[in-house]
């Protein structure tokens, strides 16, 4: 197989060892190949998220590498996250509130516009803010001991990372109107079965399972992994016929790229693998 057919069809898919391990403040970023693993790091407080922490974020998402072709973010420790940090609230009166809701949304958005595919590791509390900000992420692979939960209403407060636009998108309003108004806790089992995350694998496994998943993003075309990101979900929530242009057009750009050209040509010539029956 010629070098450049060879990349098209997935021989850069494995993610190999760790080729860089850096400090970002309370995060951990990791370079294996074309994955950048994103890890919040401040696991004595549960990986609660602080204003460091979405500083950090906002950062590290403003400025992926050209290289990268997809994300892997997950908590370091036991728990994904425990959400808002609860100790810096009282800091701050109802204008900075806004704000402060505001640095998140910015931060959440540069998660789920961005240009890469994201890949979230749930396992532990993936509370409040930090639920907020896995429904950021593209597909979210969740570990049995993962359990989610919005104590929001305990703890006199709403949801401020984007939360009730993006979990109503997945579950329903009135799921999550449950969620915050009971405080009920669901179990990773559950979790999936409603749509929070798409996969449940064993305990110690979703890292090793978000780098499979990652490894088949990042053999896709860039442009087509773009478009899931960037037009999916701006064709869902379209008025249909808006949504059918939009798709005619993305459609249309994506073809005509050269890429796209050179992969249905490896197809047609039988360089490219087949698509897989189920197992
Ligand atoms: C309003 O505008 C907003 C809001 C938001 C987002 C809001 C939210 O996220 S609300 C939800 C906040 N989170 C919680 O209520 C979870 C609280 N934590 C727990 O229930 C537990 O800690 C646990 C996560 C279940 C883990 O239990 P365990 O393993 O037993 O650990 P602990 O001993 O309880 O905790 C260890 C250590 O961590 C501290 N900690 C835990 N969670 C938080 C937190 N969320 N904030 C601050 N600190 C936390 C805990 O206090 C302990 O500290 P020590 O000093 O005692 O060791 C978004 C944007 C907006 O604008």
């Amino acid at each position: 197989m010629a070098k450049d057919s060879a990349a098209r069809n997935g021989a850069t898919a494995a993610p190999a060892g760790v080729a860089d391990v850096f400090d970002h403040g309370p995060l951990k970023l990791e370079r294996r190949d074309a994955v950048l693993v994103v890890g919040l790091d401040r696991q004595s407080k549960r990986n609660a998220i602080n204003d460091e922490a979405v500083a950090a974020l906002d950062d590290c998402f403003s400025a992926i590498p050209d290289d990268v072709r997809a994300v892997v973010l997950h908590g370091h420790g036991p728990n994904f996250s425990a959400g808002l940090d609860l100790s810096e609230i009282s800091e701050r009166d109802v204008t900075a509130g806004v704000f402060h809701s505001r640095a998140w949304h910015r931060c959440f958005e540069k998660i789920e516009f961005g240009r890469v595919p994201v890949i979230a590791v749930l396992k532990g509390a993936v509370i409040g803010g930090g639920l907020e900000l896995a429904c950021a992420a593209h597909i979210r692979v969740a570990e049995p001991s993962a359990f989610f939960a919005l104590p929001e209403g305990q703890r006199g407060i709403f949801v401020g990372g984007g939360g009730s636009v993006r979990l109503p998108r997945l579950i329903g309003v009135a799921r999550m109107a449950d969620m915050m108004l009971t405080g009920r806790t669901y179990a990773a089992a559950d979790a999936v079965s409603l749509g929070i995350a798409q996969y449940l694998v064993g305990e110690g496994e979703g890292m090793a399972h978000a780098l499979e998943l990652a490894g088949r993003v990042a053999a896709n075309a860039p442009l087509t992994n773009f478009a899931v990101i960037q037009a999916l979900p701006r064709i869902a929530d379209a008025d249909p016929r808006v949504g059918y242009l939009m798709e005619a057009l993305v459609s249309a750009v994506a073809q005509g790229d050269s890429e796209a050209k050179a992969r249905v040509r490896d197809f047609l010539e039988k360089r490219a693998a087949k698509v897989a029956r189920p197992a």
